[in-house]
């Protein structure tokens, strides 16, 4: 069977077994076509990189795949069932439940020390302080930064926010974590470290990982690697 062209890609049944899958996602705004037709699919416990230039649609995807952008069209399944349509609530219970997140920038609360930041998601779902808090300085331990616990993260290097805000992604044991270029506001010793931890921590877990990035250094982390070009997705090794 001939590989498929770049200019006209055949739509992707997700792989059975799939944790989060879409098929034929078209996104745009006004003029832009920032989607157009991406299939993707992700096993538990899997580490996929998305890559590509700039502008080619990686954050769109990530944003559909999650939830907080809504596709034109397309399907989105999540343990087989179809969640592109689900009403805003139902879909923000998924992301809190399910779902955690890290972007290039922690966005850790400035008013919140770090141990309280990583216990926020878990008092958001109700779970009390003292066992919220015990829960949150585990995960700092683990991303070793228990030593900042109680700084505010003004009051700590971006090395050390980014593993806060890995500590406090996974924090309620989400089945998917999606991560917007992590590590792409530091240097690259403190990228590389942060990405060894988040993975480690990911796979201890039996977390999927969403990885958006441009730098191949941290896609080397991912059990597989896609790239996006104009707004479609393509396994990395088909498309060599
Ligand atoms: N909210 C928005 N409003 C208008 N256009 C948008 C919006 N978000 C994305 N776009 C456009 O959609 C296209 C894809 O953007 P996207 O951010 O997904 O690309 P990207 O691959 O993540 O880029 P980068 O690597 O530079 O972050 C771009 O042309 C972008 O300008």
């Amino acid at each position: 069977m001939s590989a498929p062209s770049p200019e006209a890609p055949a739509p992707v049944a997700a792989p059975a077994g799939s944790l989060l899958a879409a098929s034929g996602l078209h996104k745009t705004y006004g003029r832009t076509t920032a989607l157009d037709g991406a299939d993707f699919s992700i096993h538990a416990g899997e580490v996929v990189a998305v890559m590509g230039p700039s502008g080619s649609g990686k954050s769109t995807l990530l944003h559909c795949l999650a939830g907080i952008v809504r596709p034109d069209s397309g399907s989105l399944t999540y343990q087989g069932a179809e969640i592109a349509g689900l009403p805003d609530q139902r879909l923000s219970a998924l992301r809190r439940t399910e779902f955690g997140f890290v972007f290039q920038f922690g966005q850790l609360v400035p008013e919140l020390t770090c141990v309280e930041n990583v216990a926020l998601p878990l008092r958001l779902n109700g779970v009390r302080r003292k066992a919220a808090e015990a829960a949150a300085a585990s995960w700092l331990e683990r991303l070793e930064v228990d030593d900042v616990r109680d700084h505010r993260p003004g009051e700590v290097s971006g090395g050390q926010g980014q593993r806060v805000a890995v500590a406090r992604a996974l924090v309620t044991a989400p089945r998917v974590l999606f991560a917007d270029e992590p590590t792409g506001a530091l240097d690259s010793l403190n990228g590389e470290r942060v990405m060894e931890l988040l993975t480690e921590a990911a796979r201890a877990a039996g977390t999927a990982v969403v990885l958006v990035t441009h730098e191949n250094r941290v896609a080397a982390y991912s059990d597989r690697e896609i790239v996006v070009r104009d707004g479609r997705c393509r396994d990395m090794e088909r498309y060599a």
